[in-house]
């Protein structure tokens, strides 16, 4: 056989089946949305920090201030740049670790992509119009709501579907948090959002329950979106990921599986850590504790699993930026769940909830775990959907993964003085039981540290603009890749 003649059939036919079955458009349109939502989000956090720092930035109009743009910054990062990250990879990984076309084909992927940027747009004028349910994270009125509903079943059928049409015997476990993903959003979506318009054309609705039980529902929803959204959707992207940037792997098939059941089946019931020391009912906070307490194994099986993934090439993380990003996620994602069953303790929570060690505590799991895996995905994922042979500068996504960690250490550190100043001020009384500090001196006590919160924020939004501009530059001007020869779609295991 002549010389690369085998070879060049093999790479033109993997070419033409690769394009024939794999739906990749609409996915690379999600990896823009993600990067786009990105710096709108982040750009959207450093405004209201600033705005915590300087109240002046509230410009006195009702539209820009602290109370409205908050609801955006947070459905910014979680929804829409988190959202469409999820989206992007979850149907990226499906469909090659299922040797299957994505179930609905084209016309599924450019249905999810465009239905859920217009959720996002819709909920985000709801909230500068000053439209909104009152509900953390489920800001949305009952007409977003039930376009969202609608989106998420087509993406349960979408994914449940490729699955199910399948030509690899095995599930492999990224699918199956994924899985788990979708289907418990969807739940605690509907549970949340149960509401009655005032009629059909008013964007104003009442929620089913009140009282206790209103809150109750709304912290089984708002811990398990943290559960659910920000940990097993991310935890996919891990053992994905990771395994592919390392070439190596997962370290332990068998801890993934104990690692899934004991994280999903602990974590939906944790959620009254949110309300402790409130009319819920004492026996609901203790369980919640002791739930959250018992969380930290199957978190720390999960970070070990991915960490030892690297046994044998750690080398690469000098390297690969882009892995260089995931294990430093994964570090966060353990500082994260270390923190988070410390501080469900009751006599821990008394000092810091209502405090910034709360909004410290989020953003070391926000900006270190899911904001720094979505970067390693991007930085791997982005050369491979667009067909380049690698990434334009990796000097640049250095200085990214540096900047933004310093910004992630400036925000932390200055959460945790201030989160932890605040609540030791506010419970200080003097000897003849006076409370020592009126509110406002506590308020005046954190400037220092919203301002050093701030340049955190914007060197974290710098280095994202860094990445924004690499990863154009590696669609513009990096050659095309030829097509691979290797198998398509070995799973990652
Ligand atoms: C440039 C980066 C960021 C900055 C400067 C920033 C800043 C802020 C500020 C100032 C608040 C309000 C704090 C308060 O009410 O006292 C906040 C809240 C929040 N942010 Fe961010 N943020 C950033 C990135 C992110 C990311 C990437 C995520 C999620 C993936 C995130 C999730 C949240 C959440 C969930 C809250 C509400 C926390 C709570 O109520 O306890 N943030 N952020
Ligand atoms: C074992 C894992 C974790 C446990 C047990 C846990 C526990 C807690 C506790 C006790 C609070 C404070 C509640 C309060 O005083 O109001 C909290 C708040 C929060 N945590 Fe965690 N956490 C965990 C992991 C994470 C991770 C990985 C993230 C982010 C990716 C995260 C995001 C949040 C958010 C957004 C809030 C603020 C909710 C709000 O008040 O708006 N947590 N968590
Ligand atoms: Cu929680």
């Amino acid at each position: 056989m002549p010389e690369g003649g085998h070879a060049a059939r093999l790479a033109a036919l993997s070419g033409t089946w690769r394009q024939e079955s794999y739906v990749d458009g609409p996915i690379r349109a999600m990896a823009v949305a993600t990067l786009f939502w990105g710096i709108v989000g982040f750009l959207a956090g450093v405004v209201i920090a600033a705005q915590l720092a300087f109240p002046l930035l509230n410009l006195d109009l009702e539209w820009t201030t602290f109370g409205r743009l908050r609801p955006v910054h947070t459905s910014a990062v979680i929804f829409a740049f988190g959202g469409n990250a999820l989206l992007c990879t979850s149907l990226y990984v499906v469909q090659r670790t299922c040797r299957a076309r994505l179930f609905g084909g084209e016309e599924m992927g450019w249905f999810l992509f465009a239905g859920y940027q217009f959720f996002i747009v819709m909920a985000a004028l709801g909230y500068v119009l000053g439209v909104t349910q009152g509900k953390e994270y489920a800001e949305p009125e009952w007409y977003v709501d039930l376009w969202l509903t609608v989106v998420w079943v087509a993406y349960l059928v979408a994914f449940g579907g490729t699955i199910v049409k399948r030509e690899e015997p095995h599930i492999y476990v990224a699918n199956w948090f994924f899985l788990a993903f979708i289907i418990t959003v969807a739940m605690l979506h509907i549970g949340n959002n149960i509401a009655l318009p005032l009629t059909l054309g008013h964007a104003k609705s009442y929620g089913a329950a009140s009282g206790v039980q209103d809150a109750m529902i709304q912290w089984w929803y708002g811990h398990n979106a943290v559960g659910f959204f920000l940990t097993a959707g991310f935890l996919g992207i891990m053992y994905y990921f990771i395994p592919k940037q390392a070439e190596r792997p997962v370290y332990s098939y068998r801890l993934s599986i104990i690692h899934f059941w004991s994280l999903i089946f602990l974590y939906i019931w944790a959620g009254p850590h949110h309300l402790h020391y409130t009319a819920l009912p004492d026996w609901a906070q203790t369980l919640g504790m002791v739930f959250s307490i018992m969380l930290w194994m199957p978190s720390w099986g999960g970070m070990i699993n991915g960490l030892m993934t690297l046994s044998g090439a750690w080398d690469k993380l000098r390297t690969d930026p882009g892995l260089r990003f995931s294990v430093a996620a994964v570090g966060f994602y353990a500082m994260a769940t270390f923190e988070g069953p410390v501080m469900s303790i009751k006599a821990v929570n008394a000092l810091s909830h209502y405090t910034d060690w709360t909004i410290g505590h989020v953003h070391s799991g926000a900006l270190g775990w899911n904001g720094f895996i979505t970067f390693g995905a991007l930085y791997w994922l982005v050369p491979r959907l667009w067909g380049k042979t690698e990434l334009y500068s990796k000097k640049l996504a250095e200085w990214h993964f540096w900047i933004a960690t310093l910004g992630i250490v400036l925000y932390i550190t200055a959460m945790w003085v201030s989160g932890i100043m605040q609540g030791l001020m506010w419970r200080s009384y003097d000897e003849l039981g006076f409370l020592q500090y009126s509110f406002v001196e506590t308020v005046a006590a954190m400037h220092p540290y919203y301002v050093i919160r701030m340049l955190g924020g914007v060197l974290y939004l710098t280095g994202a603009i860094l990445m924004a501009y690499n990863l154009w530059r590696t669609v513009r001007d990096v050659p095309e890749a030829r097509p691979a020869i290797l198998p398509l779609s070995a799973p990652a295991e």
